[in-house]
């Protein structure tokens, strides 16, 4: 851990990150090629150019990064922690592929042994991939919940998670009851919400699995713990939009299933959206919730094309997800580009940027998940940074060494990077990965 009285490290590196929304602010990519970060007791307290930091603070000891690029930790807003051992159920419609590839496996979570090493794969998947903050759903378990947050503590992870619960229409043994889910999810929040880095989540699976009780037992839980995020999954399959309107007939659309129960709020992160109606996006962006859109698993699961233009055009945020292991890994490089592509294949999509990308990839979440002290290099925010350093001899690094700005160098990272080219992490200044 860094003690209150650390003394301050230089980073100096090709840096790259976002300090405003480049969706409403033209200027909103900080690039640069020299760049100097100083660094003390975790959080930045001076960014810009190398020269201008090192006039300032001449006797800082220099950390060199130069060679490859200095990003913001990314910041995965919808990752399934059970799922992480059955990432690659190819082919199959998001209620089939919960039957036959998720629920099983979510099942073998009451196992504390098991769930323990879950916890381990997954969050050294997370870190892995240079992601610093997740908002993670949880296991149906609360000892795996548990486990989880264990892990979480030792890794350093910022980590936002829940009890999972449902009380229909998965499998019995993932099923709970409306006070057992009141009741669980207050112990864990007492344990858990605030303690170091972690946040709670309340969490029902989405409406499809959850009667009315449960998410007032959900909203219970909002109410008597205010500063708790929320999280659960929308509008991404045809046929489940059409069970849930079986399930609800007196609601108007799918997220007045969460509305009415007083769950859509500016701590709310909601899953996909892929197939809203225009009151569905009014009312997100009135309440100021989020859509985490996670493209790899929309192509994955077949669920459709996001319509970013209709969610930014109402106002409503959005941020990015790897949704494993209906997505097919960890990457948010991955996500970055393959948000891009379907943008560009679908009737009007959105042209994404270098920028936008990161932007997604980092402060988008930090904005979604109200966490104001992550997400970019301003100073005053902790150092959670991501070093993306490709071997020598990789096409990546041919990139990076001949790259006209670091504005292509970031594109060729989006468009070609991996876990592999993820030399170091830090999180809140401590190194998490690498050396
Ligand atoms: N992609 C995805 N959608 C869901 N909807 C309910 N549960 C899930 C899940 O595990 N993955
Ligand atoms: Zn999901």
């Amino acid at each position: 851990m860094t003690s209150p009285t650390s003394a301050p490290t230089l980073y100096r590196a090709t840096y790259l990150h976002t300090p405003r929304n480049p969706f409403t602010h033209p200027d909103a990519l900080d690039a640069q090629s020299d760049g100097g970060l100083l660094v003390q007791d975790g959080v930045i307290r001076a960014a810009g150019p190398f020269a201008d930091i090192r006039a300032a603070h001449p006797d800082a000891p220099v950390t060199d990064l130069r060679g490859g690029l200095l990003l913001p930790g990314f910041i995965d807003t919808h990752v399934h922690y059970p799922q992480v051992r059955v990432i690659g159920g190819l082919g199959l419609p998001l209620l089939d592929w919960l039957d036959q590839c998720a629920l099983p496996e979510e099942a073998r979570m009451a196992d504390l042994a098991y769930a323990r090493g879950v916890a381990r794969d997954f969050i050294g998947g997370l870190i892995g991939a240079g992601t610093t903050t997740a908002l993670v759903f949880g296991s149906h378990f609360a000892g795996a919940v548990d486990a989880f947050f264990e892990e979480a503590t030792r890794t350093g992870l910022r980590a936002v998670t829940g009890l999972v619960v449902s009380d229909r229409l998965l499998r019995g043994e993932l099923h709970t009851t409306p006070q057992r889910a009141y009741d669980e999810g207050r112990a864990l929040i007492e344990r858990w919400h605030g303690a170091g880095r972690n946040l709670y989540a309340v969490t029902p699976r989405f409406s499809l699995s959850a009667s009315e009780g449960i998410l007032d037992a959900c909203a219970a839980l909002m109410r008597d713990f205010p500063g708790v995020r929320f999280t659960s999954h929308v509008n991404e399959n045809t046929r489940e939009i059409q069970t849930v309107r079986d399930l609800f007939p007196g609601a108007r659309d799918y997220l007045d299933t969460y509305e009415r129960a007083g769950l859509v709020g500016r701590h709310s992160v909601l899953a996909h959206n892929v197939h809203p109606t225009d009151r569905e996006l009014s009312v997100m962006a009135a309440h100021r919730c989020t859509a985490a859109h996670c493209p790899c698993s929309n192509s994955a699961l077949g669920s459709g094309f996001f319509p970013l233009r209709r969610h930014l055009d109402a106002g409503v945020h959005v941020s990015l997800g790897s949704d494993v292991g209906g997505g097919t890994g960890f990457s948010l490089l991955k996500e970055g580009l393959q948000a891009h592509f379907m943008q560009n294949l679908m009737p009007g999509g959105v042209p994404l940027s270098p920028a936008h990308l990161l932007y997604l990839a980092t402060l988008a979440g930090a904005e979604a998940l109200d966490l104001p002290h992550t997400g970019s290099f301003e100073p005053g925010r902790a150092f959670d940074a991501v070093h993306l350093n490709p071997a020598p001899g990789t096409p990546l690094d041919a990139v990076f060494r001949h790259a006209a700005s670091p504005e292509r160098a970031l594109a060729a990272a989006f468009a070609t990077g991996t876990p592999a080219d993820v030399a170091r992490v830090w999180i809140g200044g401590d190194t998490v990965l690498g050396s």
